[in-house]
């Protein structure tokens, strides 16, 4: 068995989101992916150097670091879409060694565009999906949680960046996945639609699915993630929550050099065009 996770004590005034941290402080913490000295060349090169961490579940986990830090290849290996080169990896109780399809079966992963057959409507790609699971989903359903029931007869390459985006996530929870792995879900949005898919993606978290995330966007990781994991070169320099983060550094007497002002340009802009769901 796993061992007990310490929580350290925290001072809930000073929380910057006080919902993600309370949600994850009245969490039993239990490991529902366990990765293990992991390693992974490609040829000569080390991709993936002998790196270890825990996802919780229910949390929302996210993989941060620079470009070719290694942090999808650590996602296709955790998603049996890959090989590593060495170490052990427990997804919901199932090795990637014996029990791949197991894992495969209780794991969601978004489909690239080219996934997407481009005769088919949004309904039907659903139909498709929901049968090569032997599930019977009713598409309209799935439509409604990502606010897309308008477009159930639409094509795929006639939606917009952030309604493919909403797309994509529906089709990972077709199998009702018990973990949803989501690769820079937010890349290319406007602001408004990357809080919107904020808030479907914390609204899927608090319905009891663990989702694992990267993102080069830290204010989306602040807001999003539970715990954070920073990749760097093949290896993991960091894992704790974000407000421990930003406290630890504080602390180390770190100080911003800029005043900050009270709002952003980003803040002026969903002001000026709305919040709604849209686009
Ligand atoms: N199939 C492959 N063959 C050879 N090298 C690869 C292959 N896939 C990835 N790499 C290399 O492995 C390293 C890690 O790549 P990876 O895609 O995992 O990084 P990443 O952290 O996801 O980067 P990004 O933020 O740019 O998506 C990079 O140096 C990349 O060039």
């Amino acid at each position: 068995m796993f061992p007990a996770v310490k929580i350290p004590s925290i001072e809930l005034k000073n929380c910057k989101n006080i919902n993600n941290l309370c949600h994850f402080y009245s969490m039993e913490k239990q490991p529902i992916i366990s990765v293990k000295n992991l390693v992974k060349n490609y040829g000569d090169f080390e991709a993936v150097r002998d790196i270890s961490f825990e996802v919780y579940e229910g949390e929302i986990f996210g993989l941060l670091g620079p470009n070719g830090a290694g942090k999808t290849t650590t996602l296709e290996i955790i998603e049996t879409l890959r090989d590593k080169t060495s170490g052990e990896i427990i997804v919901d109780g199932f090795s990637v060694d014996t029990n791949a399809e197991s894992i495969k079966q209780r794991i969601g992963v978004q489909l690239q565009a080219a996934g997407y057959y481009p005769n088919l409507n949004l309904s039907e790609l659903i139909e498709l999906f929901s049968g090569l699971y032997g599930i019977n989903k009713k598409p309209l359903e799935m439509l409604e949680m990502v606010a897309l029931t308008d477009k159930a007869k639409a094509k795929y390459k006639q939606l917009s960046g952030g309604q493919k985006q909403r797309f994509s996530i529906a089709t990972t929870l077709i199998n009702n996945p018990r973990i949803i792995f989501l690769d820079e879900p937010t890349t290319g949005l406007d602001p408004q639609a990357r809080r919107n898919l904020w808030d479907l993606i914390i609204k899927i978290r608090d319905s009891g699915t663990t989702v694992v995330i990267t993102t080069h966007y830290m204010d989306e990781a602040e807001v999003l993630c539970d715990r954070v994991a920073f990749v760097d070169g093949g290896k993991i320099v960091g894992i704790d929550t974000p407000d421990n983060f930003v406290d630890k550094l504080v602390a180390s007497g770190f100080e911003r050099k800029k005043e900050v002002k009270a709002a952003t340009l980003e803040d002026v802009f969903i002001d000026l065009t709305g919040k709604e769901w849209r686009g």
